[in-house]
């Protein structure tokens, strides 16, 4: 069995008040493939579904959303036995706007507030990289801020051709509260992390493709996510999990320690002047 130890934990306190702070149209559905009428579960037998939706915020995570990840993947790990590989998916068309700034700004504005969503989703995006399943994010539309964050915890990104990626962070007075800078350099290298995360800049998928961010890119990203899962999925769910486990512990014996890191400048800044006037910005309705 899998067991893996992380260096930023999430709290029970943490966890109870997250919860409170959404409501019934925000959401994050597991969809297994046993039980689920997603449309590729028929060619994908062993692949289940994170979907995720806000539909007024572009699917940004309200803190329920945050609580109802760490849900959907305590469920994967009581299915192991039947999969292989996960999908992270948004709606409509988009794929993440990063947190709910509503949110954030009503209720997680103070350095406690800031660091406790640090902590859930931090914890939320290690556990899912080191689940023993090969994970890919599909991405159309935009993933912003954290939802950029979101798509750096899987192991491969397909993005439809329009969809954009933009680590805004620094725009708001901090660094990423998701455990994202460490992912990012492990995947693009020091340099390319350095300029996504400090020009702050919208990347398309030609330019993700050709830095090794993207894995594939097509206008069909349905299609193009069977094909790509699909010889993962042909295997036995045992051994591709066991290939994975080999791999994610090569890969990842001092990440826990970066991740830690990034968890403490981020607690730094959020609630500060220059984040403070960011969240200010945003208008609320
Ligand atoms: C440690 C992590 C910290 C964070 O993640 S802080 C959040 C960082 N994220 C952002 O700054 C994203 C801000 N949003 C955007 O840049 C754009 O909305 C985005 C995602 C590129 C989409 O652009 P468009 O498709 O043109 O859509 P739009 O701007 O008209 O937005 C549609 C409606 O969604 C809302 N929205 C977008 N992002 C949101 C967010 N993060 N939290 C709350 N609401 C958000 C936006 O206000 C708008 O609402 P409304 O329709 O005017 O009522």
């Amino acid at each position: 069995m899998f067991l893996r130890r992380f260096s930023v934990l999430s709290r029970p306190s943490d966890m109870s008040s997250l919860r409170s702070l959404g409501t019934v149209h925000d959401y994050v559905h597991l969809h297994l493939p046993s039980s689920s009428s997603f449309s590729w579960a028929s060619s994908l037998p062993h692949t289940a579904l994170i979907h995720f939706r806000n539909a007024s915020a572009r699917n940004a995570f309200s803190g329920k959303m945050m609580a109802e990840l760490h849900d959907a993947i305590d469920a994967i790990e009581c299915s192991l036995p039947s999969l292989s590989c996960v999908v992270l998916r948004g709606a409509d068309g988009h794929f993440c706007a990063g947190a709910d700034i509503r949110v954030a700004k009503t209720h997680l504005s103070s350095q406690e507030g800031g660091a406790a969503m640090s902590r859930v989703m931090t914890h939320a995006l290690s556990r899912l990289r080191g689940l023993p399943l090969v994970s890919v994010a599909v991405l159309e539309g935009a993933a912003v801020g954290g939802g950029a964050e979101l798509t750096t915890s899987c192991d491969f990104r397909i993005m439809k051709t329009s969809a954009k990626v933009a680590f805004v962070h620094a725009n708001m007075g901090v660094v990423p509260g998701w455990g994202g800078a460490a992912r990012l350099v492990k995947l693009v290298g020091r340099q390319q992390a350095l300029k996504l995360l400090g020009r702050t800049e919208k990347m398309d998928a030609k330019k993700a493709l050709e830095i090794g961010f993207a894995d594939v890119i097509a206008d069909d990203i349905e299609a193009a996510t069977i094909e790509f899962l699909k010889p993962f999925n042909e295997k036995e769910p045992h051994v591709m999990q066991g290939l994975k486990r080999a791999v994610a512990n090569a890969d990842d014996i001092v990440f826990d320690q970066m991740q830690a890191k990034e968890h403490e400048i981020f607690q730094e800044l959020w609630g500060g002047p220059a984040n403070i006037a960011a969240l200010d910005r945003h208008r609320t309705k």
